[in-house]
């Protein structure tokens, strides 16, 4: 090869690569993980509340949460851009590896909010789109910007946010909130302690690194285990109430129950440190779990009018 065409060559190949923003860069800030769950609980308190909505609506209101989920997201993605590019778990995400510019991810959000609240009012009701804009205002506000970086109750109050979309769903067919919608809330309320910290204490190391006073990191190992099993506990009777008022039989409530319990000696081993990856385990089961919990709602129902 002559010089020129290998000082081409190399010149070709040790030009830097830019990186350029794909539509899966789009998509990941809208954390599509976290909005499967976000979805499918949203969509069980659309399906059990009492009443009946047009099966399109109830497409459209599912979508509108889908959208508020990611749209908040892409704002705390935005917001945490400083902190996420120290965390080993975070660095590789589209604003801290550059791949998308970060005013482009608050644009996106802001749209994706309005847009996402504007449809649910006119197209469902008032409360299912105020509850909506509740929830992506907690995310953000209380939870993102105000919350997280000071205090370790920061998930325990700013979790709220992720506990509204059953509600949401709820709102959309009843047009309100009631007894049963609020049993649906706290059960996710009481679940987002022991889910995140879970994940807090294997990953306590990123948090501290960025002064992110997650419990594990102010309070220690011990101290965030205690509580665990404090909520894992009380979240049991929690996930009965739907059981007790009547919504739900005795399908559900032998589901929650056993479920529940599982949960339980998941906290249980963690605080006894019953194997080194103990934590990385309950972390996993607390997604199984909701999934189950609430798909075994909707069963429940199904159930009942199969057999009445
Ligand atoms: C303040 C409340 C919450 C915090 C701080 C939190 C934190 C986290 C974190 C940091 C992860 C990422 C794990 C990783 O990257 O390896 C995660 C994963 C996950 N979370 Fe949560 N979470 C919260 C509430 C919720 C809620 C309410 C739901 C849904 C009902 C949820 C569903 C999920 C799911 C499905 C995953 C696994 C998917 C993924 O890793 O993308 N979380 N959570
Ligand atoms: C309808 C609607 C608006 C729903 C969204 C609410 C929702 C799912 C909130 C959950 C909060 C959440 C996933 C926090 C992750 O913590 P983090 O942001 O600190 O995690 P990170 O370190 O991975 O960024």
């Amino acid at each position: 090869m002559s010089k020129t065409a290998l000082d081409q060559t190399l010149t070709i190949d040790t030009v830097p690569a830019i990186p350029v923003s794909t539509v899966r860069d789009y998509f990941t800030l809208l954390k599509p993980g976290v909005m499967t769950l976000v979805v499918f609980t949203g969509a069980v308190g659309l399906l059990i509340a009492p009443g009946h909505i047009h099966p399109f609506l109830a497409l459209v209101a599912i979508a509108c949460i889908a959208v508020a989920s990611g749209a908040a997201a892409s704002i705390n993605m935005w917001y945490d851009r400083d902190i996420d590019q120290h965390m080993k778990r975070t660095m590789n995400r589209p604003i801290p590896a550059g791949r998308v510019p970060a005013d482009e991810a608050l644009s996106l959000g802001i749209l994706l909010s309005i847009v996402s609240v504007t449809v649910m009012a006119v197209a469902i009701n008032l409360a299912a789109a105020a509850l909506l804009a509740v929830s992506i205002g907690f995310y953000v506000f209380v939870y993102t910007m105000w919350l997280k970086r000071r205090t370790p109750q920061n998930i325990v109050i700013g979790g709220a946010a992720g506990a509204f979309p059953p509600m949401i769903g709820w709102a959309a067919v009843t047009g309100g909130i009631d007894l049963n919608s609020m049993a649906l809330f706290m059960i996710i309320f009481m679940w987002t302690p022991p889910h995140f910290w879970a994940l807090a204490l294997f990953r306590c190391g990123d948090y501290a690194k960025v002064g992110v006073p997650m419990m594990p990191v102010v309070a220690g190992d011990l101290a965030t285990k205690k509580q665990m099993l404090f909520y894992t506990i009380l979240l049991l009777p929690v996930t009965l109430v739907p059981y007790f008022t009547g919504l739900l039989g005795l399908f559900y409530a032998a589901t929650a129950a056993m479920t529940g319990l599982w949960f339980l000696r998941h906290a249980w081993r963690v605080l006894r440190n019953a194997e080194e990856k103990a934590p990385q385990k309950m972390f996993g089961y607390s997604i199984l779990y909701l999934f189950v919990l609430f798909g075994a709602m909707v069963a429940d129902i199904w159930l009942e009018g199969f057999i009445t």
